[in-house]
């Protein structure tokens, strides 16, 4: 059996709950062989993040480089990527090695509220990763801060879609797990045309320490495979739903979720 191949390039946490950690134990249980490109180490637990050191750009260049040179990537996920610098090293990059299938995570904040992007590259992100990328998949407050509008309602989310899709992205994931609608979780996907809500009841549980990038790394992989962005939104919404629902209980703080449980069940 040939395995598809999927590029992260994210931060690494040491708590293995979120960025690259998250994005390759997802691609393994879906069947993609994963590869990585670090932007940064932080120092994280389930309590939060105690420490960023971001790479060097040379040392984020060579690395794609190397991964591009022998082992091509049929799907590219982004997830934290800390300054403008780093951002345009990476859509350099994706113009470089005409990647087409790339999945932008805007990671902005950590669930313990510490950034993992400098404010200044916000901007950058639009201008330059947007246009490039396949599938773009904000929460609901980074959503707010791409589109500069507040993003809660469905209505909301559609108006987000739609202006995300005017600046370059040809599928938009807006996710609702911040969202308020009481016991269910809404994620919304516009493919440019259409509308498609994927629903899920609302798991009570602090533990969801990494659920977007596990969420993109799903999409990502299922996309790695020739599925369609629908059908991959549609497996990540079964895969993140059973990570949180079957919860490890790891850790003081926002506990990872369960990599494990969509192929347990
Ligand atoms: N408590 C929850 N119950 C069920 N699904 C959830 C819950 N929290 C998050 N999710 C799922 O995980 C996805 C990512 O979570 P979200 O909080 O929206 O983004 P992020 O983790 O990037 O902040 C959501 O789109 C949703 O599908
Ligand atoms: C290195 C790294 N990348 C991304 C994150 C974000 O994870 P988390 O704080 O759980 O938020 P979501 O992934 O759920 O959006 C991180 N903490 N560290």
């Amino acid at each position: 059996m040939k395995y598809a191949r999927a590029l992260t390039i994210a931060g690494s946490d040491s708590g293995g709950g979120a960025g690259i950690q998250a994005d390759l134990k997802t691609f393994q249980e879906l069947g993609v062989f994963g590869m990585s490109a670090l932007t940064a180490v932080t120092a994280q637990n389930t309590l939060g993040v105690h420490g960023v050191y971001p790479m060097s750009l040379e040392a984020l260049e060579n690395q794609i480089d190397a991964v591009a040179a022998d082992l091509p990537p049929a799907a590219i996920k982004t997830g934290m990527l800390f300054n403008s610098d780093m951002i345009e090293l990476v859509a350099r990059k994706v113009k470089e090695y005409d990647w087409n299938q790339v999945v932008i995570d805007p990671v902005m904040v950590a669930k313990g509220g510490q950034s993992l992007l400098q404010e200044e590259a916000v901007e950058a992100l639009i201008e330059q990763l947007l246009p490039l990328s396949y599938v773009i998949t904000p929460n609901l407050p980074e959503a707010e801060a791409l589109v500069g509008m507040s993003v809660q309602t469905i209505e909301d989310r559609k108006l987000a879609a739609k202006k995300l899709h005017q600046k370059g992205a040809r599928h938009v994931v807006i996710k609702g797990g911040h969202g308020k609608e009481g016991d269910q979780v809404i994620d919304l996907l516009f493919d440019g045309e259409n509308f498609t809500e994927f629903e899920s009841q609302r798991i009570q549980t602090k533990h969801t320490h990494g659920t977007g990038c596990t969420y993109a790394a799903a999409i990502t992989a299922e996309i790695a495979k020739g599925k369609s962005v629908k059908d991959a939104v549609n497996t990540a919404k079964q895969f993140i739903q059973a990570a949180i629902e079957h919860t490890l209980e790891f850790g003081e703080g926002h506990g990872p979720t369960n990599h494990w449980a969509y192929n347990e069940k």
